[in-house]
């Protein structure tokens, strides 16, 4: 459930009106999403651009200060052909507005769905996608600093306590300690850096059979080492959802539609488990702080920090880095 505030109808007319889109004929809310509160909005005539839109308003996580690097950036890279949403500035030309102390922003609607069981096919179409973003993003001007990076893992972790991770499995606290002393010791500082999309998980990718037709929620898009966010989509789609079983097939298909647009060097090729098990500390990290913060009666339900402390032992073993190999 993803609608955290509530908008009247006249409301929400009247939020629609400062964009050239026409009038208001239907709002819906989405369910998806966890972070910020999305409608599907569709509008009619006469207006400029009449059509279908997602209407989001940003709730606590999301920092008003970053949106003109989220924002601006999903116009770079639209207008370089990437399969991202356009974001519809309003009538003033701003690409997002102030609403009773909360910032929203009109995009771009887009077809497709998020697969749950991805096949060989989407997965290469998702790598070559990502591939793409990391070459057009190469001239965006903007950056911003990854806020979830490894003292955000430390961070988060030690609020967790060893005592909190051992609560959520008897072996997380043992891991946890091993994983955070090797990724502190080797975590890799001269690999290419620009901007990543640092979240891209089967939902945030819409699909239309094998063709991406849209990746979206950029809102932890930051400036980072450009191969750590391929190890973070292989970790999101090369494993069935609780870490359990690794997807050989998924892994070769989603390298080979990655290096097809922009071949990983052989720096980046040793990097990647490492990279890997710092990807999978990271998902670690927020799940296992959100498992132990979330209050009973939230909306929202929190999700497994083992699916990724499973897919961090897979990484770490020396036995499995023949997958990253070129
Ligand atoms: N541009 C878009 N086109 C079509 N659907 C979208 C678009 N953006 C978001 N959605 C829908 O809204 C849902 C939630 O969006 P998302 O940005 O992932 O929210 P959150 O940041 O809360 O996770 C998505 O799962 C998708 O169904
Ligand atoms: N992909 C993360 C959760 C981030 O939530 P999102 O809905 O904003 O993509 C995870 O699986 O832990």
């Amino acid at each position: 459930m993803a609608v955290y505030t509530r908008l009247g109808a006249e409301e929400m007319a009247a939020i629609i009106e400062a964009f050239d889109v026409g009038t208001l004929v239907s709002a819906k809310g989405i369910a998806e999403g966890v972070s910020n509160s999305n409608w599907m909005i569709e509008t009619q005539g006469p207006g400029g651009h009449a059509g279908r839109f997602i209407l989001t308003m940003y709730e606590t996580r999301t920092d008003v200060g970053d949106l003109p690097f989220f924002l601006g950036l999903l116009d770079h890279l639209a207008a370089r052909q990437c399969p991202v949403p356009r974001t519809i500035h309003d009538r003033k030309g701003a690409s997002y507005r102030l609403h009773k102390g909360k910032a929203l922003a009109l995009i771009e609607f887009l077809p497709g769905v998020s697969v749950s069981e991805p096949t060989a096919s989407q997965a290469r179409a998702v790598g070559s996608a990502l591939a793409q973003v990391h070459v057009a993003a190469a001239d965006f001007p903007g950056s911003r600093e990854n806020s979830l990076g490894p003292d955000a893992w430390k961070q988060l972790l030690g609020d967790c306590g060893r005592e909190g991770l051992e609560s959520i499995h008897p072996e997380l606290g043992r891991i946890v300690e091993h994983e955070l002393a090797v990724l502190t010791a080797r975590w890799p500082s001269s690999l290419p850096r620009g901007v990543i999309h640092a979240d891209l998980f089967p939902d945030n990718v819409l699909m239309l059979g094998d063709k991406v037709t849209g990746l979206i929620d950029f809102y932890f898009a930051c400036t980072d080492v450009i191969a750590y966010d391929f190890a973070v989509t292989h970790a999101a789609w090369c494993f069935n959802t609780d870490g359990s079983r690794f997807l050989p097939e998924l892994s070769s298909a989603l390298l080979e539609g990655y290096e097809s647009v922009r071949p990983l060097s052989a720096q980046e090729h040793e990097a990647m488990p490492l990279l890997a098990r710092g990807a999978a500390m990271r998902f670690l990290a927020t799940r296992a702080y959100d498992w132990m913060n979330t209050p009973d009666d939230a909306l929202v339900t929190p999700k497994d920090p083992m699916a990724f402390a499973r897919r961090l032992e897979f990484y770490a073993d020396p036995g499995n880095a023949e997958v990253f190999a070129p």
